[in-house]
């Protein structure tokens, strides 16, 4: 694990000295978009129009928040329309990297410095690549799937919408408790290297699963009937919880198969056709367990757990808005 500082790759685990042993993730540096073609505007040089086969995404499969970029590409039927690079599950001293070299490159840090030569800090996935300009359009998973949501439905006709104007406030206010929490919660809990940054991390993360799991007895989706973007964010971590954080990352009062209506929840998001073909358990255990050799130095893999992700929910009907 490392990052960029003046040009060059140097071999750096999260400093977490100056914030009492506490995880501070970095902002995303990239922060193009990619606009309907009817949107854009050569004079602003932050839009790129959306356009078939221009763009890459470059992804890791144990990755939660890359994994929400696969998510709605499949959501979206732009399979066709966006190819992908999958780099090697084990990232360690030289950061992420291709299992064979790709275009003279072993490592994604050498595509950040493609992008800009003085790129300076972490080099994370997912990154939204344009062929055409040779550069980094995102490398920030929340605006990429924004992007995938919107900007190519004159391209594949699949008008899905899942983040509709009205309920845009509310799909906002559930990511903000969703992300401080429990997205970023578990790397919270566990990156924190003293236990007062662990327990800040692990009893508000308990707090939200259990405000989920009342939610989620009342109503089909985290806003309401319509299945949105804020489940799509959530499911990520979810599938990796029992798998990773409950035992690696020490998230462990309770695992998501002990709520009943979290997990069923879990299981109806997997089960959407082309979902469970995005979900990794090898890509997302040997990850987690054998990159972070300052948690699990033996890097040994555990087996478990038993998981059946395909038994029947139960729960009600998938209504998405703006679907034909
Ligand atoms: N805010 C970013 C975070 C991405 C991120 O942190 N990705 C992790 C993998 S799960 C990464 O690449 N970490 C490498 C590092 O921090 O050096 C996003 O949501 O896109």
């Amino acid at each position: 694990m490392g990052l960029l500082q003046q040009g060059r790759w140097v071999d750096h685990w999260y400093d977490t000295s100056a914030t009492g042993g506490a995880f501070k993730r970095q902002d995303s540096a990239f922060r193009g978009h990619v606009v309907a073609r009817e949107h854009y505007q050569a004079a602003d040089t932050n839009s790129y129009p959306a356009e078939s086969g221009r763009y890459h995404l470059y992804v890791s499969l144990a990755c939660p928040w890359a994994h929400r970029t696969l998510v709605f590409r499949v959501l979206k039927e732009l399979e066709s329309h966006i190819d992908i690079t999958v780099v090697e599950p084990i990232m360690l001293e030289n950061g992420w990297e291709f299992g064979v070299p790709l275009d003279d490159m072993q490592f994604l840090y050498e595509l950040y410095l493609r992008a800009d030569p003085t790129y300076e800090g972490r080099v994370t996935v997912p990154v939204l690549w344009d062929k055409q300009t040779q550069t980094i359009v995102s490398n920030e998973s929340a605006d990429i799937i924004r992007m995938l949501n919107k900007a190519f439905d004159e391209l594949t006709g699949n008008t899905q919408d899942f983040y509709p104007e009205d309920l845009r406030t509310e799909i906002d206010e559930v990511n903000e408790r969703i992300y401080n929490t429990v997205n970023n919660g578990v790397y919270k809990a566990g990156f924190a290297t003293t236990q007062e940054a662990y327990e800040a991390a692990v009893y508000p993360l308990f707090d939200t699963l259990d405000w989920l799991e009342e939610r989620l007895s009342q109503q089909a989706f985290l806003v309401g009937d319509y299945l949105t973007e804020a489940d799509w964010r959530l499911f990520t971590t979810l599938v990796r919880f029992d798998a990773v954080y409950f035992g690696h990352f020490k998230t462990n009062i309770r695992r998501i198969q002990d709520y009943t209506n979290i997990s069923a929840y879990l299981r109806q998001l997997y089960q959407v056709p082309g979902i469970a073909d995005t979900v990794n358990f090898d890509h997302i255990k040997q990850h987690y367990y054998a990159s972070h050799t300052m948690i699990n130095p033996t890097q040994v893999v555990p087996v478990g757990p038993a998981l059946d992700l395909f038994a029947p929910h139960g729960r009600g009907k998938l209504l998405v808005r703006g679907a034909k």
